[in-house]
């Protein structure tokens, strides 16, 4: 993982292999949603590595002992719809009791600006730790208004944790929210004139619910 300050860009090669199969057109819908999946679980187990633990006695069959366990309230997931969706099932399956929320959201094709349509998040978001899930970091424009949201509803201890990002999606979501910390599977070169990221693997959402 190459830490810069706020930002890690994973370096696990089994991530970095799945990635380039994802970007390949010819990766079809089913393949694509679980590769989403297994990237997003082998993203999950990096982002977790600093979750707070504490002791607590356990009882084993021969004597009783103290024990490490994770501290506090369970983890807030939250995707941000569409393609947020397709990485829940990867990190469910590593922290299966972690609460959902969703912040609906959609870029207006011409303006490139978020539109929000939906949110709703889990009680004790103030106490927990929040992973605001998305595969793609484009203009930056959904990821700065999700994180705005999550915090305005009490949010604290928030990570965002994309596939592909853009240089300019990173550099404006870590300078409108310096406190969080941001993860990306890879940054890769730039946007293009209708705010694709390049190479990038196109339309996330739609490739992993096959819809044109
Ligand atoms: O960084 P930005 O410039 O905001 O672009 C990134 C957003 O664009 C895509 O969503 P889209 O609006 O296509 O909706 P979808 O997820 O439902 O496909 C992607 O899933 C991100 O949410
Ligand atoms: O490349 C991109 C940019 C935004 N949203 C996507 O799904 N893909
Ligand atoms: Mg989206």
């Amino acid at each position: 993982m190459i830490m810069n300050e706020n930002v890690t860009v994973f370096s696990h090669p089994l991530i970095k292999h799945k990635i380039s199969q994802l970007r390949d057109e010819t990766c079809k819908t089913k393949e694509f949603r679980a590769l989403v999946e297994e990237i997003s679980m082998l993203m999950g187990y990096e982002v977790l590595r600093d979750l707070e633990m504490e002791e607590i006695e356990i009882k084993t069959p021969l004597e009783t002992t103290m024990a490490p366990i994770i501290k506090g309230k369970k983890l807030a997931l939250v995707p941000i719809l569409r393609a947020g969706l397709g990485m829940t099932g990867g990190i469910l399956s590593l922290v299966p009791s972690a609460k959902v929320g969703h912040v609906g959201m959609y870029r207006d094709e011409e303006t490139l600006e978020p539109k929000e349509y939906y949110c709703k998040l889990p009680e004790g978001i103030d106490q927990r730790m929040i992973l605001i899930v998305d595969p793609m970091l484009a203009t930056g424009g959904s990821a700065d208004a999700a994180v705005q949201f999550v915090k305005q509803k009490g949010g604290k201890q928030i990570k965002f944790v994309s596939i592909i990002a853009a240089p300019e999606g990173v550099k404006r979501l870590s300078k409108a929210h310096p406190d969080i910390q941001i993860y990306c599977g890879e940054i890769d070169r730039e946007l293009n004139e209708n705010g694709y990221i390049l190479p990038g693997l196109g339309d996330a959402g739609d490739r992993i619910f096959g819809t044109k």
